[in-house]
């Protein structure tokens, strides 16, 4: 198995190379040559195993024996030992139709940590086993940078940069990044918003010779192992699932603004897993709706609302979906990606909208609506919803056809990390010892300039460039 571009000028790479590269060296995503299926018998003897298991299997058909079979077992055990379920990821059933896979139960309390624990270890393994300098740069709207931080910190030849935007980003959130004291972490506190941040990072990527100096790595789902990892949850919501409940296929609600928790879906589908419909579930911040119901992908105003983490107007992954739409033609990728870049905006033909809708089905959720859905489901099932969450069932509701069968929706953070909105219902909540003991920490960031180059000068003094 080997890697290439999007934009179809990297020359194919293997596993590990592909992890350090992150971004392509030529501005496009990093996706495998071809994605490997599996079988519908295959899948069925799969059913029963651990998450730790399903994703062993799911990794290894992407590995190519780079990372030795007990190395790579050891790297997913640690990785979910910290996990407060005994299954990882609970499957809890709301009603007869619908079931919600519970992505949160990591350290940092939401479902980024499925991915980046296991990253964090990868970069620590790579670290060690290569000598490579890991010199890590992320963006951020919460969640991503509060994971990825305590994926690494204080950990051996890593270095950690994350881009927050100043002042939207959740208390809690701001807390867990910022109240971490490692000397091999830096917070830098931008003064925009999250596309504000990626553009800086992706700009600082796209700069082969500032990325190759300082070594820059990435923990977004620009790099492509996030998507894989992210994946592997798609599968085990469909083996979790009771035969019955899974025949003839599932579908899943998915709260999504970057495009990449939906995007692992779409992987996953392709891959074998028997998903119907994927239902991609945005905030007001809805360019992802509009893309799909109206063929016209164009960021319009940002807006702040109560799920901030999807407060997202770029979605990274979009240029991946984009791929495979036009036929894995990374000429018309390179194309269209660079009408979007001289345009500001893509529009697609009547046929194409029809294509798009086959794959996806998308709903955007008000702040009243997102409101009203966390008020409904704690009343009428006693399950508290974070707004994230809260989206992803409204689209399943609104989404309907439960002829369809089964439905699962990705309950991507808990709680207590949105307590903000959660308590505007009027809804008390009891916090995690882990989060309400970082209310007395002191806390530490670096305010910066909505500037790439405010950025790098700050990144020239922290990272270290020996190996
Ligand atoms: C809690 C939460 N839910 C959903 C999402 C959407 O995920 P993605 O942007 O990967 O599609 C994010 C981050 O964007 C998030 O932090
Ligand atoms: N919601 C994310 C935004 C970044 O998305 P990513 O999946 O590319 O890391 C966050 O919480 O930071």
């Amino acid at each position: 198995m080997k890697y290439i571009s999007t934009r179809g000028k990297v020359a194919p790479i293997g596993f590990i190379d592909m992890f350090l590269m992150g971004l392509g060296e030529d501005g496009g995503l990093i996706v495998p040559e071809k994605i490997p299926t599996v079988s519908a018998e295959r899948l069925q003897a799969w059913s029963g195993l651990s998450f730790q298991e399903v994703m062993f299997n799911v990794f290894s058909l992407y590995t190519n024996g780079e990372i030795p079979e007990a190395d790579l077992r050891k790297l997913i055990g640690d990785s979910y030992a910290g996990f407060t379920s005994p299954d990882v990821l609970p499957l809890t059933k709301i009603d007869d139709g619908l079931s919600v896979m519970e992505l949160f139960h990591g350290p940092t309390f939401a479902f980024k940590d499925v991915a980046l624990q296991f990253m964090g270890n990868l970069y620590a393994y790579v670290a060690k086993e290569r000598g490579e300098v890991i010199n890590i740069l992320g963006a951020t709207s919460g969640d991503t940078g509060a994971s990825a931080i305590s994926s690494v910190r204080g950990k051996e030849g890593i270095q950690i940069c994350i881009l927050h935007p100043d002042g939207k980003v959740s208390r809690v959130q701001e807390l867990q990044m910022t109240t971490v004291q490692d000397d091999n972490v830096l917070n830098l506190s931008v003064n925009g918003n999250f596309d504000d941040c990626q553009r800086i990072i992706k700009d600082l990527f796209a700069d082969v010779s500032f990325k190759t100096k300082y070594h820059l790595r990435a923990i977004n789902s620009i790099n492509f192992v996030r998507i894989l990892a992210q994946a592997v949850y798609y599968f085990y919501a469909y083996l979790k699932l009771p035969e019955a409940a899974r025949a003839g296929g599932i579908n899943f609600s998915v709260p999504t603004g970057n495009f990449g928790n939906i995007f692992s879906g779409y992987l996953a589908k392709k891959m074998g897993v028997p998903i119907k419909q994927l239902v991609l579930a945005t905030n007001e911040n809805n360019i992802l709706e509009r893309f799909v119901r109206e063929g016209v992908y164009k960021p319009e105003g940002f807006r702040s609302t109560h799920s901030p983490s999807m407060d997202i107007q770029i979605a990274s992954n979009f240029e991946r979906y984009l791929y495979y739409f036009l036929g894995e033609d990374a000429a018309e990728v390179t194309a269209r990606m660079d009408r979007f870049k001289a345009e500001g905006q893509l529009t697609f033909t009547a046929e194409e909208v029809a294509r798009i809708q086959g794959d996806l089905s998308a709903y955007s959720v008000g702040n009243e609506e997102c409101l009203e859905t966390i008020r409904d489901y704690k009343g009428k099932y006693g399950y508290l919803l974070d707004p994230h969450s809260a989206c992803g069932v409204a689209a399943y509701e609104r989404a309907g056809s439960k002829a369809d069968g089964t439905f699962v929706s990705l309950a991507t953070a808990h709680p207590a990390k949105f307590d903000e909105a959660i308590r505007l219902i009027g809804i008390e909540q009891k916090y995690p010892e882990r989060i309400s003991e970082l209310f007395d920490k002191p806390q530490r960031q670096t305010a910066v300039d909505n500037s790439r180059e405010a950025v790098a000068a700050l990144l020239v003094d922290f990272y270290r460039v020996d190996s």
